[in-house]
């Protein structure tokens, strides 16, 4: 990962550079499935799903991704390492002991899927002189068992077998994914002490066989997810190499994710930036400069270079502060919604700024302000539907906030007042 806006000299980098192209179309169908070596047809196993890498339709996925600690690059160069050490076939793989098997956890809507998927298209990529092509496929855990109750196992057996199949080329990546994975390895002694069916039990025991079948396949990675990591079996999470917790964003993450929601609204000129005072920043380098021309130590560049050197050196509300000391500028307004809204998931905040355009404004184009006060809007309504859960981080959300209004004072900023009140200004702002 890049961190430094400076740049690097040329001399100092080991440039790794892997020429690629997208494979056309979205997920499977019945005909490709074949071709890529899947004998069974749409009805047969609509739990199974693959997508030739790396795929346009997962392009943007990993960027997109935002979380305060760099999850997703620590994870990549893991498994790029992992991969490519254990290519040396002087390895004994009976000593050196390497399933392949990544488990994300945490809280619903935090990413995890996604993360799966676009790791998968990453390494697709940066493998790419080991292996000619990757293969996605997608296991849906809770159809298993809700469609063939009684005979998951073999259904079970079925998919794996399958998988097998697919990486019989070797000269083929083949990254699995499994989503709740809980559904597939529930704990075998609490079904046994509740006296629960053995069909959740038979079909525990053969994805254990059939992982340990797949740890034979050098071009096989298997990244599971789970909400529920404590349901999960003993002997399945002891196979598990890489277990990474997927935590909800904190602010600054936050704060990320609302930045670019909301310049990609001002990118579709749903959103565009006004003369209005509270409007000065410019967003995006698509919007014309001459319009705020004055204010054009704010673009988009100049924004992007302070906040990302700012950002390793200072706490982030100096961050903010340097970037612009009005209270009421955007970027401080996106900071104030962001740290209200700590605790709720990745999901939910990707969804706010295009929700609240649609709940909380009536015409379109909207002003940048207008679309932030109808944000926080949104905010409030998501909140009281969160109370209980706001409950538990309120204490942190006054602290943030008397922090805020301490840095003003510190700042010499006084409050911004409108002088014309709009129906859409954000109250909680004067
Ligand atoms: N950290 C994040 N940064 C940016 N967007 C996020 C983040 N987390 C989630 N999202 C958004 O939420 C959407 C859904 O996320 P995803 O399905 O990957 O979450 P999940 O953790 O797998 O959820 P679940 O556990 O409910 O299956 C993503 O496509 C993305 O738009």
């Amino acid at each position: 990962m890049i961190t430094d806006v400076r740049g690097f000299d040329i001399s100092d980098v080991k440039l790794d550079v892997q020429a690629y192209y997208f494979q056309e179309g979205d997920h499977d169908s019945p005909s490709k499935r074949r071709t890529a070596g899947i004998d069974a047809d749409e009805d047969d196993m609509p739990q199974l799903r693959v997508t030739m890498l790396p795929s346009r339709s997962l392009n943007g996925a990993w960027d997109s991704l935002v979380f305060d600690d760099p999850i997703p690059s620590r994870l990549l160069k893991f498994m790029t390492r992992m991969m490519t050490l254990f290519r040396n076939p002087a390895i004994n793989s009976s000593v050196i002991n390497w399933n392949r098997l990544m488990l994300l956890h945490g809280p619903p809507g935090t990413g995890k899927s996604t993360l799966a998927k676009a790791l998968a298209q990453k390494l697709t990529i940066r493998l790419g002189k080991h292996f000619t092509q990757g293969k996605l496929v997608e296991i849906n855990a809770q159809a298993v068992l809700s469609k063939w109750f009684g005979e998951s196992s073999k259904l079970v057996g079925r998919m794996f077998d399958a998988v097998l199949a697919l990486a019989e080329e070797e000269t083929t990546l083949v990254c699995l994914v499994i989503d709740e994975v809980e559904t597939l390895t529930s704990s075998r002694e609490k079904a046994s002490n509740s006296n629960e069916c053995g069909d959740a039990v038979r079909a525990t025991n053969q994805v254990l066989t059939a992982l340990d079948q797949l740890r034979h396949r050098q071009n096989v990675i298997v990244i599971c997810t789970s909400n529920l990591i404590e349901t999960i079996d003993v002997a399945f999470l002891d196979r598990v190499d890489i277990k990474q917790f997927v935590p909800c964003p904190r602010a600054e993450a936050i704060f990320d994710i609302f930045r670019s929601s909301i310049n990609e609204l001002i990118r579709c000129e749903l959103l565009v930036p006004s003369p209005d005072p509270k409007d000065v920043v410019v967003w995006h380098p698509r919007v014309p400069m001459k319009v705020h021309y004055e204010h054009a130590w704010e673009t988009d560049a100049c924004w992007r270079k302070e906040f990302a050197e700012a950002k390793f050196i200072f706490p982030l509300h100096v961050t903010i502060t340097n970037l612009n000391h009005r209270p009421n500028s955007p970027s401080r307004r996106v900071l104030r919604a962001a740290k209200r809204c700590v605790g709720l998931s990745g999901r939910t905040l990707r969804r706010l700024p295009f929700l609240a355009l649609a709940m909380y404004t009536d015409r379109e184009p909207c002003k940048v302000y207008e679309g932030l006060a109808a944000l926080s809007r949104a905010i409030d309504v998501e909140l009281k539907k969160n109370e209980p859960m706001q409950e538990r981080i309120k204490d942190s959300y006054v602290d943030e906030k008397d922090m805020e209004e301490e840095e003003l004072e510190e700042d010499g900023e006084r409050p911004y007042t409108p002088t014309v009140q709009h129906p859409y200004y954000d109250m909680t702002n004067s």
